[in-house]
């Protein structure tokens, strides 16, 4: 029994019985438990609050935790003897066995008195639900990305020509070229004790198989090495929400390519990395440790300022999986896809790794959308991302934005997690929504499905914070790229900064507009913003959200039509938005289809599109789109969902005479 414990097996019923009440109180007092001895032999009391703090871990960290044993809290007296280690092993496995976990042994080693160890517990499979974990496979062509993923996720060794990936590929131009050019997946599942469900032969079709008998899931999202598809790359990274990446590097090529760019994209959108070094089979020694030199040379330079850590033992796994979180530290793996060696480390190290969206389930549902199908017989079919909260069958949320920055609301019907059938999906989970009555045209990646709790709103412009990390000359107001942020994709303008012009290195607080239709942002959001090789990255600090008036575009809103009587109009919207405006309205609607505004009326159109028109700097949103340039003389600008009659010459003419500068 452990010493530093106040109460004795003496102790009364009553005092047992009080002692359970006082667990169901909001605040468990936990100070009984703190000794390196408690497990030894614990009394009744003392084995409900193990049990108690045991479950609240699992549950914590979505059912597994890691056990220290011979280690009391404060870490300071550490090591028990034999005895008292086994006693403590033993009392773990059935505090494990009565919240249906199981346990198993990851590190036993000697300290000072005596011995210690590290337990995994783990919540024993429950065939619809199963802990799920991201990884975004990066690095140069041909560093043996796909191959490793083929071997992990099918068990299979590689032949060294291409044999392993072919399983991985989803077009027959990426057969034909070995060159993956989407966004690929694949999942690699874990049971209770750690074992690697997926058999060699299993095909897409078993991915419920593997689901059902798993308790971890790694998805791996394979992304393409060529600088090719580097936008792709760019938003499998942001889009996907990846909880860590796997930089693949080749030992024979070494650090070359893309290899530094997706490094530092990793980097800048805050996610975790490890290194896998592959090809240790075919690569003279001299060359492998120059090149190992070289990456450790990077990794602690000042921009990544990384502490490398080689792992070549199990210990190894088990120290730099648990303390990988801290995203400083970056585990490198040698393996070999031909010969398998250290293969099972890495197995090993993706068992341990924890999910860093855990714990947000009382928050308001947020889901990103990253794809959008139309399944024969189901209808349309939205994938993404949980990034919080809880969403459950027919669950009402929040659709949008459209192209006017409006949300309705939409009942989920069924729901699939790696296409398995399921009642919820949970913050940092991904899933796949069948949803009614809505076509895909209507849906675009970058859409989001939020709580109606949180009354979303769109902005067309946001402030943020940028850091330049590349550009050939200046960046200056007006300057345009695409900004990737979460699952949007969409080129934006710089409207103003608070510098006149930015060169490499510059932090500036920069104002952006988008150019296509207002997006849904959060504060704080990472963004990478980029074009060609210029790039900069940075985080969100506004969404502005009343510049949601008027920037459409000239397709007509497919979306507005069908749910305009539900949808919910930005509430922020000022007061000449054209949704609301009668004067507008009218105009729109007089004669019909024909628009034949009076003065006054020019006039309210006028300041309507005043900010459109001043600030555009993209002719095509003056002059509208492909349709329109066929058709320019009958090219209509939408309003409120609604098409203006009147051709585009005849707005400009009167945007002319309203002394409106209007590009051509
Ligand atoms: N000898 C040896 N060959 C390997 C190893 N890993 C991969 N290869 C070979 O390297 C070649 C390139 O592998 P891929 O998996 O296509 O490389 P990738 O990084 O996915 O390339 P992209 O998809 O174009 O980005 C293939 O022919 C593989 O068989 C390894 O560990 N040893």
């Amino acid at each position: 029994m452990s010493g530093s414990s106040p109460l004795t097996q003496e102790d009364d019923s009553s005092a047992v019985i009080n002692e359970f009440q006082r667990l169901h109180s909001p605040k468990v007092d936990y100070s009984s438990i703190c000794g390196k001895k408690v497990l030894v032999s614990p009394t009744e009391v003392q084995f409900e609050l193990l049990k108690k703090r045991l479950e609240e871990r699992t549950e914590d960290c979505r059912g597994e935790t890691i056990y220290e044993i011979g280690i009391g809290e404060d870490g300071s007296d550490n090591g028990l003897d034999e005895d008292e280690y086994r006693a403590s092993v033993a009392t773990l496995q059935s505090l494990a066995t009565t919240i249906d976990s199981d346990v198993v042994l990851l590190r036993q080693r000697k300290v000072e008195k005596g011995l210690a160890g590290q337990y995994l517990i783990r919540k024993r499979v429950d065939t619809s639900d199963f802990m799920e974990i991201r990884v975004a496979v990066v690095g140069n062509v041909d560093a043996g990305k796909s191959t490793l993923l083929g071997v992990l996720t099918h068990g299979e060794l590689d032949n060294g020509r291409g044999h392993a990936r072919q399983r991985l590929f989803r077009h027959k131009h990426e057969m034909e070229t070995g060159r993956t050019s989407s966004v690929g997946n694949d999942i690699l599942g874990f049971d209770s004790v750690g074992n690697v469900v997926n058999k060699p032969d299993h095909g897409t079709l078993d991915w419920v198989k593997i689901c059902e008998k798993s308790a971890k899931v790694i998805t791996f999202i394979d992304l393409a090495g060529h600088e090719r598809y580097l936008k792709t790359t760019v938003f499998g990274m942001t889009g996907h929400a990846p909880d860590f990446g796997m930089l693949m590097i080749g030992a024979n090529a070494g650090i070359v390519g893309m290899t530094k760019e997706h490094l530092g994209l990793a980097l800048a959108l805050s996610v975790p990395v490890f290194v896998v070094v592959t090809k240790i089979d075919m690569c003279p020694p001299n060359v492998l440790q120059d090149n190992l030199k070289l990456l450790f040379k990077i990794l602690k330079s000042q921009g990544c300022r990384k502490v490398p850590v080689m792992v070549k033992s199990p210990d190894d796994v088990v120290l730099s999986a648990t303390n990988f979180v801290s995203q400083r530290l970056c585990p490198i793996f040698q393996v070999s896809n031909v010969t398998g060696e250290n293969l099972e480390l890495l197995k090993m190290f993706l068992n341990l790794l924890t999910t860093r969206m855990a714990g947000q389930d009382n928050l308001p549902a947020e889901f990103q959308i990253d794809d959008t199908y139309s399944v024969p017989g189901v209808g349309t079919v939205v994938s993404g991302t949980c990034l919080q909260g809880l969403i459950k069958l027919n669950d009402t949320l929040m659709l949008g934005p459209d192209a006017l920055g409006n949300f309705i609301p939409i009942a989920v019907k069924s729901i699939h997690r790696k296409r398995m059938n399921v009642k919820e999906v949970r913050g940092g989970q991904t899933a796949s929504f069948a949803l009614k009555k809505i076509k895909r045209s209507q849906i675009r990646k970058g859409m989001v499905m939020v709580s109606p709790e949180l009354k979303p709103q769109a902005c067309w412009e946001f402030e943020g914070e940028i850091l330049v990390l590349h550009h050939p000359t200046t960046i200056s107001s007006r300057y345009q790229a695409m900004v990737h942020c979460g699952s949007i994709r969409q080129t934006a303008s710089i409207i103003n900064m608070s510098k006149d012009c930015l060169r490499t290195g510059d932090k500036a607080h920069v104002k952006f507009r988008f150019i296509k239709h207002p997006e849904y942002i959060r504060v704080g959001q990472r963004m990478v913003f980029r074009e060609g090789r210029t790039k900069a990255v940075g985080n969100v600090l506004k969404p502005i959200t009343n510049s949601v008036a008027l920037q459409h575009r000239s397709k007509p809103n497919k979306m507005q039509g069908r749910g305009q009587s539900h949808s919910q109009t930005n509430s922020n919207a000022e007061p000449q938005n054209q949704n609301q405006n009668p004067n507008v309205q009218a105009a729109i609607l007089k004669n019909g289809k024909q628009l034949q505004p009076t003065d006054i009326e020019i006039n309210e159109i006028k300041q309507s599109f005043d900010g459109v028109l001043e600030t555009c700097v993209d002719k095509r949103d003056i002059r509208g789109s492909k349709h329109q340039k066929r058709n320019s003389s009958h090219a209509a600008i939408p309003v409120s969902g609604l098409s203006m009659g009147s051709p585009l010459s005849d707005l400009q003419t009167q945007a002319n005479s309203s002394h409106i500068a209007v590009k051509k």
